[in-house]
């Protein structure tokens, strides 16, 4: 990845790596093609019937021998993404180690395309992405299923980083199931400026449902089929967030947005989980093209990324 500010703070300290070699996991972001929401759970969370799917954008996480846990990252955002403790590379680092009774001396570096704070997994796909990295690095051959507990662990959005491809995650996300995929499904992103934050948006969620009856979360057969089959149109007919009018709420200015992808020919439009990032379904690469180029000449967004579904989950290079 090329350009952008590189953020420098250690987690423990001065970054200090002993010069090994490291190790580089590639992650995905997602777009929630469905996100049934339920009613809130006593712990406050929701139960959901989340469909997802890992879109050709992606975060690379490189993990190299150090004294002490230190996180830096490079990329248009990278200013945004914190480089403490609380960064969820360096809890899944520091997981995996405790897991393991070792020390987490490790230095993580991230190399940042998928937007900050954006719906779309971004520091979900770092921390899936550390765990591999640092599994790897460290020799420890820690068993799947016991990677996918971590992932729970660090959130709901983080063992599909890992898994990839498409899923429906049940529970508060955390559960998954694959799902068959074909494809390509082509999409366009158009990236907000600033973020929203999850739990306030699952907070508007809950404002807005007030004294209404909030139906269980289940997963549509026709929207399993269309990305079973790849037919890209069924799938553009099926699409929906939940968290949509919540997003909208807090951010109205999507509205327009969303119009400007539509008027421009995508063949659907929705928030992108938790938002502010926007998702365009479109026919073909010519036409994502077009719709991404339409949406900045619209002045409705701050940039846009084209990219392909599905795509694999995290993966050693
Ligand atoms: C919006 C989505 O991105 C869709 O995939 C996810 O549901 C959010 O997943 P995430 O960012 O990994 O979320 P977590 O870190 O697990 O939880 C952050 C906060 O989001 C809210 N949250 C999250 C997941 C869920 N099923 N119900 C919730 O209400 C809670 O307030 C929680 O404290
Ligand atoms: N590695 C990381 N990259 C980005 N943000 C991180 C990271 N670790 C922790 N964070 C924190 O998490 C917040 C949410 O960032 P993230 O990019 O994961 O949002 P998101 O894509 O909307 O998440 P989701 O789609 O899973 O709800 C950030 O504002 C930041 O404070």
């Amino acid at each position: 990845m090329s350009g952008g500010a590189t953020g420098e703070a250690g987690v423990t300290g001065e970054v200090n790596v002993t010069g090994a070699a490291g190790v580089t996991v590639r992650v995905p972001a997602k777009v929630n093609v469905q996100l049934a929401v339920g009613a809130a759970r006593p712990d406050g969370f929701h139960d959901l019937a989340n469909v997802f799917l890992a879109v050709s954008l992606y975060d690379e996480v490189t993990a190299t021998p150090a004294d002490r846990l230190t996180v830096t990252c490079e990329g248009p955002d990278a200013d945004k993404v914190p480089l403490d403790a609380t960064n969820l590379a360096a809890r899944a680092a520091a997981l995996l180690a405790a897991r393991h009774g070792i020390a987490p001396d490790v230095h993580l570096h991230i190399a940042k395309a998928i937007p900050v704070a954006g719906g779309m997994a971004g520091g979900s796909a770092d921390g899936a992405g550390a765990l591999l990295a640092c599994d790897a690095l460290w020799g420890l051959g820690t068993p799947r299923e016991d990677l996918l507990a971590i992932c729970a662990e660090l959130g709901s959005d983080v063992p599909f980083s890992l898994v990839g491809g498409a899923a429906l995650g049940v529970g508060r996300g955390e559960r998954l199931t694959e799902l068959p995929v074909a494809g390509p499904f082509h999409w366009v992103f158009a990236v907000a400026d600033g973020g929203l934050s999850t739990p306030a948006v699952y907070a508007e969620f809950d404002r807005l449902a007030e004294g209404t009856d909030v139906s269980e979360p289940a997963a549509s057969p026709a929207l399993l089929d269309a990305l079973a089959t790849g037919d890209t149109a069924a799938l553009a007919a099926a699409l929906s967030n939940g968290l949509q009018p919540a997003a909208l709420s807090l951010r109205p200015s999507l509205a327009a947005t969303l119009a400007a992808g539509t008027e421009a020919g995508a063949l659907a439009a929705l928030v992108s989980g938790s938002g502010p990032t926007t998702a365009f379904l479109v026919k073909d690469a010519e036409s994502a093209d077009a719709v991404a180029a339409a949406l900045r000449a619209s002045g409705t967004c701050r940039t846009t990324r084209t990219a392909t579904s599905p795509a694999p989950g995290a993966t050693l290079l």
